[in-house]
């Protein structure tokens, strides 16, 4: 695994220091792309240079979160090679995984719990792409 990318807005700084002790536990590396305070501040500013880092490779994968994780989600999956998916239960982040080959996850920091957050950590970071029928219509979501 490469290193993990992390960004978040000010709705979702806790939940990324939670995120950075989870990662450290298990021994990943990780790259914090901001914001680093709860000050208010625009989630694309912190989202695009995520994006920009899982699509060139530098990170894999990458770890976002803002209020709701829409904003945030919204902004990455303008990006041709993301496939941000916004989880807020590990049944959701293992589908994420398996079916959709998630490469950046997204939590919604004002609406689940950092217990709520480790498992949908561990579904994430244990599940793998499943392929086969999911290989050819993750294909096609690009815009050509
Ligand atoms: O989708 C947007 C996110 O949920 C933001 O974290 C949220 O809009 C921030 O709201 P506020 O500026 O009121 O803290």
């Amino acid at each position: 695994m490469k290193i993990v990318g992390l960004c978040c807005d000010h709705a979702g700084f806790e939940l990324k220091e939670f995120v950075k002790g989870w990662l450290q536990a298990k021994g990943l590396e990780y790259k914090d792309f901001g914001t680093y305070s709860t000050e208010s501040c625009d989630y694309p500013d912190y989202a695009h240079p995520l994006a920009l880092a899982v699509e060139s490779g530098e990170c894999d994968p990458g770890i976002a979160i803002c209020g709701t994780g829409n904003g945030i989600g919204m902004t990455l999956n303008k990006h041709q090679g993301i496939r941000a998916a916004l989880c807020w239960n590990a049944e959701i982040a293992h589908m994420a995984r398996l079916h959709n080959d998630a490469n950046i996850l997204v939590m919604p920091g004002r609406y689940i719990s950092t217990a709520e957050a480790d498992m949908i950590l561990t579904e994430f970071f244990s599940t793998s792409f499943e392929g086969g029928r999911h290989q050819r219509r993750i294909d096609k979501i690009p815009v050509k």
